[in-house]
């Protein structure tokens, strides 16, 4: 028989992930897996279980939970020799990687997806010594995004990232970049470093429309500072999947960048606090299995 393991995160989203497991089991056992439900409890539980599905030769491992669930699998599984074809139930706010992936939002519907043969084939990011599946961003507008409580995700959706954000706004969250790509060095005052893997973008799908999930290339864009008013410009390029067209957004395609900053800059991984700046950034082409399309 085939061995899957199932990583559910109680807290995600509406904190219901528990009330789908009965169903995801009843699957898993009708397409012939032998499995192990695993619960986590904190930060770092999700890493360490995708590790031992790794090294248990798992043939599928199911994440129940959001992208912060999704970001911490890839992190288990990145450097191993074996990695289970993943499978996303999304039951988190925003789940980015689920939509960029066209997996059903409808819980039911993405649990039946378990028996699909439908496999794609997905680029990771790795900046440092971590793994990104999304996106990257840097600045104090992308910080100013930590203090989201999941209470305005879930009332507010994407839209409660742009209100912290803007918040933001003004001389002090200008600083100094130097982006060593490829055999360019480029340098501009800026206040948003955007890379992206996938073209979701906070919960809208195809606005990074140059963005493919398996294309083999890092997409960074380059905001220099802009006022409130420009912003709204930039929102709306953005929306039009046509952000590169914006004369205050520069457009790099690459599979590999070292990025420095003026001042220490952390990283926003997958919408978590991630590494600090300088970030040696590259694009791992095709290197996990996820069903999706
Ligand atoms: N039992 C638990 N109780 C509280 N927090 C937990 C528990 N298990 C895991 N966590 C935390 O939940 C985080 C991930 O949550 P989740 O998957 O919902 O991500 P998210 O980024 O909030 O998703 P989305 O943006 O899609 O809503 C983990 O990184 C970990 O810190």
């Amino acid at each position: 028989m085939k061995k899957a393991t199932i990583i559910l995160n109680p807290s995600s989203g509406k904190e219901n992930s528990e009330t789908y497991l009965s169903f995801v089991e009843r699957i898993v056992k009708e397409n012939a897996y032998t499995y192990e439900v695993k619960k986590t409890k904190r930060a770092g539980d999700a890493i360490r279980f995708a590790e031992q599905a790794c090294a248990n030769k798992d043939d599928l491992l199911i994440i129940m939970g959001g992208d912060g669930t999704v970001n911490e699998v890839i992190n288990g599984v990145a450097e191993k020799e074996h990695i289970p074809l993943l499978h996303v139930i999304p039951l988190g706010t925003v789940n980015n990687f689920a939509r960029a992936l066209n997996i059903p939002l409808q819980i039911d519907e993405a649990i039946e997806c378990i028996a699909s043969t439908d496999y794609k084939s997905c680029d990771i990011g790795k900046i440092n010594n971590q793994y990104f599946m999304n996106l990257v961003n840097v600045g104090a507008i992308a910080e100013a995004t930590y203090s989201v409580t999941t209470e305005q995700k879930s009332k507010l959706g994407s839209f409660a990232y742009f209100i912290e954000g803007i918040k933001q706004f003004g001389e002090d969250a200008i600083f100094h970049a130097k982006l060593e790509i490829e055999d360019q060095t480029i340098e501009s005052d800026t206040m948003l470093l955007l890379i992206a893997v996938t073209d979701t973008f906070a919960s809208w799908k195809n606005v990074i429309k140059e963005a493919k999930i398996d294309d083999g290339y890092l997409h960074i864009f380059v905001f220099q500072p802009f006022t409130k008013l420009g912003a709204m410009s930039i929102v709306t390029k953005l929306m039009n999947g046509a952000l590169h067209e914006h004369e205050q957004v520069t457009y790099y395609k690459t599979k590999k960048a070292i990025i420095h900053t003026d001042h220490t800059k952390t990283a926003n991984i997958d919408g978590d606090e991630g590494c600090v700046t300088p970030l040696d950034v590259e694009i791992l082409p095709k290197h996990v299995t996820v069903i999706g399309k």
